[in-house]
């Protein structure tokens, strides 16, 4: 079974329509990146997955309609959405235990989620006294408290520093080798293309591109380039053509080259060569 199929999704907010003919599937232990700029549509298409808003269309989670879910289909899903729901006056200990005791599971499972995201050692800290990559990291401990199969990220890293994002990602690595899929927005084109399996692309409502990022890369790899570091810092750009060879077998000849690699285009320019515009605009 897919763990998220979407066939011909629209949403319309009054004359807005927000989101149209969007239809996609995720794969049971997939990370799945859902890429666009502000505004695309993003927030509204995880809205309408988790049931908090109806479309058009059908969307369904684990084969289940999610204009239907009910409380067992809500214990298979976990979401980390801008409104957090954690109590700046507790403690994290006692923000997850809330939790625990609405999902009715052992409590022993708070201190194994506490480590998990890294949080151990602030379990007695009132949620109001974290940094902001520390509280994000509760919300994400919130939201797997009960070991959901699908997890929602909407724009799990946005804002953290580098060391947070790094774990952060281990974390959703070490989620997914369990078998969780994941479902993330991101702006971050090199957070998509290290975490995710498949992406798909959204602009202005629309699934402009759908596939792997190394894929989608190569798709688009219109000047496929070689750059090549010789030893004096220069760097050499080649077309990647056989006229070129003999150039670069000199280079090597003369022990010149430092490194060499092929130069395909990132996310976010595919993004640019498809819209005209960038992720960040
Ligand atoms: N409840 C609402 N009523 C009216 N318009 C809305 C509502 N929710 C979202 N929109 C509009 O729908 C469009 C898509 O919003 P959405 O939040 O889904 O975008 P997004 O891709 O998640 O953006 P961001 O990356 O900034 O979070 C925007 O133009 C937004 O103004």
């Amino acid at each position: 079974m897919k763990a998220v199929r979407l066939v011909n999704v629209g949403k319309s907010f009054g004359e807005k329509e927000v989101l149209r003919n969007v239809g996609f599937e995720i794969e049971e232990g997939e990370i799945f990146g859902l890429l666009g700029p502000s505004g695309a549509g993003k927030t509204t298409l995880i809205r309408i997955l988790t049931g908090q808003l109806a479309g058009f269309g059908e969307a369904f989670v684990f084969g289940e309609s999610c204009d239907r879910l009910k409380e067992n289909n809500y214990r298979e899903i976990g979401m980390v959405m801008d409104n957090s729901g954690i109590y700046e006056r507790l403690d994290c200990y006692d923000n997850l235990k809330l939790f625990v005791n609405i999902y009715k599971i052992d409590k022993k499972i708070i201190e194994e989620v506490l480590g998990m995201v890294g949080l151990s050692a602030e379990k007695k800290t009132p949620a109001g006294k974290l940094s902001k990559g520390m509280k994000q990291r509760l919300i994400l401990a919130r939201a797997i408290l009960h070991r959901p199969k699908l997890l929602f990220l909407d724009e799990p890293t946005s804002g953290l520093d580098p060391a947070t994002t790094k774990s952060i990602h281990e974390l959703l690595l070490r989620l997914r080798s369990e078998g969780t899929t994941i479902f993330l927005t991101t702006h971050n084109m090199e957070e998509a293309t290290k975490l995710c399996d498949n992406v798909a692309l959204l602009h202005e409502g629309k699934i402009i591109e759908y596939g792997r990022p190394g894929q989608l890369c190569r798709k688009y790899n219109q000047e496929n380039k070689i750059s090549i570091l010789i030893k004096n810092e220069q760097l050499i750009m080649l077309a990647n053509l056989p006229e070129n060879a003999a150039r670069i077998e000199e280079l090597f000849k003369q022990g010149e080259v430092v490194s060499i690699h092929s130069s395909e285009p990132d996310l976010e320019q595919v993004f640019l060569t498809l819209t005209g515009r960038g992720l960040e605009e």
